[in-house]
C-alpha cells in the first residue's frame, strides 16, 4: 500500500538509465479502483497518493511507516478531485468536491474518507491544526500566464499557500492549459528551500506529457501518461510539454512557502 523512495543526490542522475529515473522520480500506479496507494518520499518527507473508491467509499489508512495512531496525528493533506463529483468525510463532516476541487485537511483529523473522485492526495508533516476548507477553482487566485503565441497560456489556481487557505508548510494549486498551449512553467526554475511534485492529468489516454527534469545545465526527460506523478527535488527544474493540452496539480513542502522564492533558470543555460 505504500511505497517508500529515498531522496536522490544530483550527481546520480547522469549514469541512471530510463527506468532507473522512472522508478525514482516517477509515481505510475497510482490510482488504482477500490484502493488508495501511497508514495512515501524522503524528499521533504512528502507522501502522494491516489483513493479511487470503485463504488463503496474508502478510508485513509495510517500507514506502518508513519509510526502512527492515524494518518494525520503529525501530518497535513491536500486533496484534490480528479474525477466525477464526490465527498471527503473528515470527522463526521462532509465536503462535497467537484472536478479539479480541493479540501485541505488539518492535523489532528482523525477519521477522513472518499466517495466519487478519484481523489489525488499531497501530504506534508505538521506541527500544528489548521481548520480543514474545501475551496472550488474560483476561490483559488486565478493567474492568467504565457501565451498562444508562446504555446503556454495557462492559468494558475492557488488553493493552499500563505495568501490562501493556511497550512503548515503544504502549498498546494491546479493549473490548467487552455486548448492549443501544450508548455508548462516555461521559463523553469527551481527551487533550493522546497521539493515539489506535478501530477499530470486530462491528459487523454492517447497523448503524453514529456516533463524535463535535472540540473538545467544536465536535464533528463520523463514520458508521462493521465494520472502520473513526479517527484521534483530541490535542485531538479520542472516544466513540460505535451501532445496536447491537459492540467496538472503542483503541490510543495519545505523551507517556506514562499511560491516566489525561485530561483529562475534562463533559457540558455539549460542543456
Ligand atoms: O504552469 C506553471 O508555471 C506552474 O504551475 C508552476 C508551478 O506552480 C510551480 O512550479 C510552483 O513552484
Ligand atoms: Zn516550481
Amino acid at each position: 500500500m505504500v511505497e517508500v523512495r529515498y531522496a536522490t543526490a544530483p550527481d546520480q542522475v547522469p549514469g541512471m538509465t530510463t527506468d532507473r529515473l522512472r522508478s525514482r522520480f516517477l509515481a505510475e500506479d497510482l490510482f488504482v479502483p477500490g484502493e488508495i496507494r501511497l508514495v512515501y518520499s524522503h524528499e521533504d518527507r512528502i507522501v502522494i497518493g491516489g483513493a479511487a473508491p470503485g463504488g463503496a467509499p474508502l478510508d485513509l489508512p495510517c500507514p506502518d511507516e508513519f509510526r502512527a495512531e492515524y494518518f494525520l496525528e503529525r501530518r497535513e493533506l491536500g486533496v484534490v478531485n480528479l474525477g466525477e463529483p464526490g465527498a471527503v468525510t473528515v470527522d463526521g463532516e462532509e465536503y462535497a468536491l467537484g472536478n479539479k476541487e480541493c479540501v485541505y485537511v488539518g492535523m489532528g483529523s482523525r477519521a477522513v474518507s472518499f466517495s466519487g473522485g478519484p481523489f489525488y492526495l499531497v501530504s506534508t508533516p505538521a506541527h500544528a491544526g489548521h481548520p480543514t476548507v474545501s475551496a472550488g477553482l474560483a476561490d483559488a487566485e486565478p493567474v492568467r500566464l504565457g501565451s498562444q503565441e508562446g504555446s503556454n497560456d495557462r492559468t494558475i489556481h492557488k488553493y493552499i499557500h500563505a495568501k490562501g487557505i493556511q497550512s503548515c508548510q503544504l502549498v498546494l494549486g491546479v493549473t490548467v492549459l487552455a486548448p492549443g498551449s501544450m508548455w508548462n512553467t516555461m521559463p523553469c526554475h527551481t527551487h533550493e528551500r522546497r521539493t515539489e511534485v506535478y501530477l499530470y492529468f486530462d491528459v487523454p489516454q492517447d497523448d503524453r506529457v514529456v516533463h524535463l527534469m535535472g540540473r538545467p545545465d544536465e536535464t533528463r526527460n520523463l514520458i508521462i501518461a493521465d494520472r502520473q506523478a513526479v517527484i521534483s527535488p530541490p535542485w531538479s527544474v520542472h516544466c513540460g510539454f505535451g501532445t496536447r493540452n491537459y492540467a496538472f496539480v503542483w503541490a510543495m513542502g519545505g523551507e517556506n512557502q514562499a511560491y516566489e522564492d525561485i530561483e529562475q533558470v534562463a533559457i540558455g543555460e539549460m542543456r
